[in-house]
């Protein structure tokens, strides 16, 4: 992957490579006429923001370009997590709220389909027989890229991500302003159903995921209120320009629908949440933290234990370490300001894999902003 100057491993922030970032992969929005001089006067009026998000696209593809290095058989996921994570703070010039990571790094494996981070002390390892999805985020203003890909070593498991990676490709060239919601679900099913794949000498047939779905996306909002689904039978809700989406699809070889499971790692203040009154001194320390680091966006409990020693010195005392933040997290999540998100999983034996990418409905054309040359 050319990556224009950039050092390995990546050491410069990606605003000091480029004056202008490059675009995404443009799509025309379905049987839509050239555009005219009105809709390009629009589109160009949104300049700034089409700029910001393929900066964050090109931090994306770099971090994830390095990390596709490294993923090995027997790197220990906390390892593996922080690498990413560190990589992607220092190349999008991490400055508080205004630009950073934009959720934590999901590294969901087998039949954990999403929202799967190690939480302290974590000894799990990547094994060879692994199908992990890596799904993370970088944000410039709020703005969001939402891009994901699956690592697996085993070429058994090639039709299973091939069915995900079409399935996701259908669901963007589908995608497009004033496309049915439950249209884009229907054709992502058709693509992801048409395979198969060979485990242990049985022929399975790869199912979409029924409760999963892609997702608009705002300011600082990962989830902006529309809902893409992966199969047929949603939404009849439109798509609208200026809109941005992350079309993501999960494909398994389990039961083909997923429950929460296992130790939650991943929180999201609600966005609007409720002024309710708190009682507990830590819970009221916690959530001034989580308000002054995270805001709205997502994060996880690694990065409460973070001495991260930069923002948040005062009067010499550095790092915002968290201590005993467990209890103060529950009441928070009780109260119903912070929601947990626990990892999404089908049947123990199954495996899922999922691609995910940031698209923009311009209103000159569709900008698959996240794209690489890797997918
Ligand atoms: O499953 S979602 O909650 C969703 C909500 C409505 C439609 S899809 N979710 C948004 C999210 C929630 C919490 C996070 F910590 C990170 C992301 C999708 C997603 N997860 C990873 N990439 N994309
Ligand atoms: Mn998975
Ligand atoms: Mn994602
Ligand atoms: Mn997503």
């Amino acid at each position: 992957y050319v990556r224009h100057g950039q050092t390995d491993p990546p050491s410069i922030p990606v605003s000091k490579l480029f004056t202008k970032f490059p675009r995404g992969e443009i799509q025309e929005h379905g049987a839509r006429k050239t555009p005219s001089e009105e809709t390009r006067a629009r589109d160009g009026m949104q300049e700034d923001l089409w700029n910001k998000m393929r900066h964050a696209a090109e931090v994306h593809r770099e971090v994830r370009s390095y990390a596709q290095s490294f993923i090995k058989p027997g790197i220990l996921l906390t390892d593996m997590c922080e690498r990413i994570e560190e990589t992607n703070r220092k190349l999008v010039e991490e400055r508080g709220l205004q630009a950073g990571i934009g959720f934590p790094t999901g590294c969901s494996v087998n039949h954990i389909a999403a929202h799967w981070t190690p939480n302290p002390g974590d000894t799990k390892v990547l094994e060879y027989g692994d199908v992990m999805s890596i799904d993370f985020g970088t944000q410039i203003d709020g703005r969001i890229i939402d891009c994901a890909w699956t690592v697996s070593f085993d070429p058994k498991f090639d039709p299973l991500l091939e069915a995900v990676r079409e399935a996701t490709e259908t669901g963007i060239k589908e995608a497009g302003i004033d496309v049915r919601l439950c249209d884009i679900g229907a054709a992502i099913q058709e693509t992801m159903e048409s395979y198969e794949i060979e485990l242990d000498g049985q022929t399975i047939p790869v199912k979409a995921v029924r409760n999963l779905n892609g997702h608009s996306m705002g300011p600082y909002q990962i989830h902006g209120g529309k809902s893409v689904p992966i199969v047929k039978g949603g939404d009849a809700t439109k798509m609208e320009e200026g809109e941005i989406y992350a079309i993501e699809t999960f494909g398994t070889t389990g039961r083909g629908h997923v429950v929460e499971d296992l130790e939650c790692s991943h929180y999201m203040k609600v966005f609007q949440a409720p002024h309710v009154p708190l009682r507990m001194p830590r819970a009221k320390k916690l959530l001034s933290h989580i308000n002054r680091t995270f805001g709205t966006l997502a994060f996880c409990r690694r990065w409460l234990e973070r001495d991260d020693g930069g923002s948040t010195c005062i009067n010499g005392a550095t790092g915002a370490k968290q201590e005993k933040y467990l209890g103060a997290l529950k009441n928070l999540c009780d109260v119903g300001i912070v929601q947990p998100y626990p990892p999404l999983c089908d049947v123990k034996g199954s495996y899922v894999a999922q691609y995910e990418h940031t698209i923009i409905l311009r209103p000159t054309c569709k900008e698959v902003v996240s794209r690489g040359d890797d997918f």
